[in-house]
């Protein structure tokens, strides 16, 4: 079963294409993040999810039932969605219990039980956003973190089968940004409802979604899980955009074997995964974790390298290791660290 759909959606704007042809199913209970550049559609696709927009072409499903295609479209209220925006959105005029109320007014599809005893239903998604007691005050009286839960508990007050959010969390700080992350998981948790989360910050994809749709000029560059996206790039534009990636220079033998480029040498490199979107570039992308390091020793056979530069970060080491003419970027958690110009052994293990 699905929560949402796109079949083949297209959108142009005059003659500015912001979606070209763009299949996505979302599944129940999934946690779906929309991740790419500015500029790429990921709104454009959210705003056609929701009902702001109408596709140019193809069509849009939410909860089994088509709600859009471009001769018609159903409106948001009819879709059965939550909304939360990077700006929070809250009516100025309105307390914390109205503005959390409202859609259970304007919703077509709310529980009969929600509509009856609106008090009861405000208060419980108050506390399950950590803002318990607070549904006298205005939005001018919270931080911005309390401002995006009531957002949060707005969203959620009819329960939705979907739940859209658009960088929900691009105005808070960094302290408060790590803490709503684990609120919104622990309500994905809570409440099983699939969510399609709009970022273009990788460590907010990775760190929560089920699946990550990577997003390029208008249309799917790459989906999977945030181990795949991560671990197995289909593109040199994934591997650069998620995470950091190393483009270790040689020839492929074959679709497993990859021969690296050192000085006078082929040293080879035996691959475990797919990486026949590299073949015609003559690149391995590697993770700076992928990498490890130990002394060299003279006649090992090994990759020499020299450490050029290297960073204490708290639990792990980030050096910039010199490999012939490259320079590469190894993460490691190595307890006794290598000195400025030490000779190491590097380690691809791909
Ligand atoms: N209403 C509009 N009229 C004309 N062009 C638009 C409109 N909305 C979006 N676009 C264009 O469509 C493309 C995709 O925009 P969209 O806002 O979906 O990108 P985005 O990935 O969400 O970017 P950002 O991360 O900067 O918000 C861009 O080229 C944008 O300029």
């Amino acid at each position: 079963m699905n929560s949402a759909k796109a079949i083949g959606v297209s959108k142009q704007f005059g003659n500015v294409t912001a979606l070209h042809h763009i299949d996505l199913s979302v599944g129940r209970g999934e946690f779906v993040a929309l991740l790419g550049p500015s500029g790429c559609g990921k709104t454009t696709l959210l705003r056609l999810l929701a009902g702001f927009e109408t596709p140019t072409e193809g069509e849009i499903w939410i909860n089994q039932e088509r709600v859009a295609d471009k001769t018609r479209t159903i409106p948001p209220e009819e879709r059965r969605i939550g909304m939360v925006f990077q700006s929070f959105a809250l009516w100025p005029h309105m307390t914390i219990y109205e503005n959390v109320a409202f859609p259970l007014q304007y919703q077509q599809h709310v529980p009969a039980e929600y509509r009856e005893n609106p008090r009861r239903r405000v208060s419980d998604m108050l506390e399950m956003v950590g803002l318990g007691g607070m549904e006298n005050r205005y939005p001018s009286q919270l931080s911005g973190g309390q401002k995006q839960r009531v957002a949060l508990a707005r969203a959620i007050v009819f329960n939705p089968n979907l739940l859209l959010m658009d960088e929900p969390l691009s105005s808070l700080d960094a302290e408060l940004r790590m803490q709503m992350r684990k609120e919104i998981q622990h309500i994905h948790r809570e409440l099983g409802t699939a969510i399609i989360y709009v970022t273009h910050d990788q460590s907010e994809a990775l760190g929560m979604a089920d699946r990550i749709v990577v997003m390029r000029g208008g249309q799917i560059e790459q989906a999977g899980t945030p181990h795949a996206i991560y671990y197995e790039p289909q593109s040199p534009f994934v591997a650069k955009f998620v995470g950091r990636s190393n483009f270790l220079q040689g020839n492929w033998a074959d679709a497993r074997t990859f021969l690296l480029a050192n000085g006078e040498r082929a040293i080879p490199i035996h691959v475990s995964r797919d990486c026949s979107a590299f073949h015609a570039h003559q690149v391995l992308p590697v993770r700076p974790d992928q990498l490890k390091l130990r002394l060299w020793e003279a006649g090992s056979g090994g990759v020499l390298g020299t450490v050029r530069h290297a960073q204490f970060q708290g639990r792990e080491w980030l050096y910039s290791i010199r490999v012939g003419e490259e320079e590469w970027e190894v993460v490691t958690d190595t307890r006794e660290p290598f000195g400025y110009d030490q000779q190491v052994e590097v380690e691809v293990c791909v």
